[in-house]
């Protein structure tokens, strides 16, 4: 494994490209929009940057990861080289299929396809290839150069062979991996989407201000971030998507608090569009 290509430079796909050519992988970064590209490879060097601040790498790391790095919007460069994918595009079943057909016709016979997404089915994803024991969910956390864990799900023909690969690229990431059997959002996304979902809702129902429940979450139950804030850091379009589909797999204890869906149509993503339930 010397090539990793990264599919989306959005906010996961830009942390998972700096941890993969941190860490000394080959890593080539598409995405369908040029400015996300660059915008991508600035937020990389900045975060390196911090690194060198807090004396965690050293210069030499930052510019090995940097000229570790390529950027195109041509998908068959992206992979012409690579051993390992990691598909990040937004949480949309019919695209991450559509992607997963591109790659498997474009990929050697034996490059692994990896997924991020936070809820849906490698099975159902593999299936749409003609690898379907080569294809895997690799579920990286948010911001990813800072959170330890990779969350790994088998799909029901990924073999044994992709599953050891896909933690032996995790670990030299630097990363802790739990393997989780397949259910819709796995075992964190399923826990943050119930805590997140409660918490808009009592923000709804006027049992607290936004920053009264996310302090007392965090200085009552100890939890690092609030439940808004985090909603705001992982953006609520996605959060949106991510509830929806728990909704109509998991049924109505997961039906999106009516404020998400509203925000979303107001166009408030969360931090990066500079409001959500906090203004930035
Ligand atoms: C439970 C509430 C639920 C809320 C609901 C939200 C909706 C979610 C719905 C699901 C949607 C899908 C989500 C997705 O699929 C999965 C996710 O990503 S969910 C989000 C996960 N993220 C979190 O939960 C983040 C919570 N916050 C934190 O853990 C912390 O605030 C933080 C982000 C780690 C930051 O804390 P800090 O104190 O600022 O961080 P540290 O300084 O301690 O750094 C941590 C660690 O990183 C190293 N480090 C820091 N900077 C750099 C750098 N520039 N380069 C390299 N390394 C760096 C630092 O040294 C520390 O390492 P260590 O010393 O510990 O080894
Ligand atoms: N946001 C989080 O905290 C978080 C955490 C873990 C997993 N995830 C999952 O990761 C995936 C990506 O989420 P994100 O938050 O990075 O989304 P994002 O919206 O920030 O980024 C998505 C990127 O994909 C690009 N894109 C769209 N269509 C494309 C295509 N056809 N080909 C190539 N690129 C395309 C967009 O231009 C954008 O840059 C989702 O499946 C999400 O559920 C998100």
């Amino acid at each position: 494994m010397k090539h990793i290509t990264v599919i989306g430079s959005g906010l996961m796909g830009t942390g998972i490209a700096h941890v993969s050519a941190q860490a000394g992988y080959q890593v080539t970064l598409y995405d369908i929009n040029e400015e996300q590209l660059q915008c991508a490879r600035q937020t990389i060097e900045k975060n390196l940057d911090k690194g060198i601040e807090i004396k965690k790498i050293s210069e030499e790391v930052k510019w090995r990861a940097l000229s570790n790095l390529h950027l195109t919007t041509d998908l068959s460069e992206a992979v012409q080289h690579t051993d390992f994918v990691i598909e990040a595009v937004p949480e949309i079943l019919e695209l991450k299929i559509d992607i997963f057909k591109k790659l498997d016709k474009l990929c050697r016979e034996s490059v692994i396809l990896a997924t991020n997404t936070s809820t849906m089915s490698p099975t159902e994803i593999g299936a749409a290839t003609n690898r379907p024991h080569r294809t895997i969910a690799m579920h990286f956390f948010n911001p990813v150069y800072k959170m330890k864990l990779v969350e790994i799900i088998k799909g029901l023909e990924t073999s044994d062979k992709t599953l050891e690969v896909t933690k032996q690229v995790a670990k030299k990431m630097g990363k802790e991996t739990v393997t989780v059997n397949e259910f819709p959002g796995f075992v964190t996304s399923r826990m943050n989407c119930v805590i997140g979902n409660e918490a808009m809702n009592m923000l709804s129902e006027g049992v607290a201000s936004a920053e009264d429940i996310d302090k007392a979450i965090k200085l009552g139950l100890n939890h690092p971030m609030g439940p808004l804030e985090l909603a705001d850091l992982v953006g609520l379009d996605t959060r949106l998507k991510n509830m929806k589909y728990l909704h109509k797999t998991l049924g109505e204890k997961y039906r999106p608090s009516p404020i998400l869906t509203k925000y979303v149509k107001a166009g408030r993503l969360g931090s990066k569009s500079g409001q959500g339930f906090y203004n930035y």
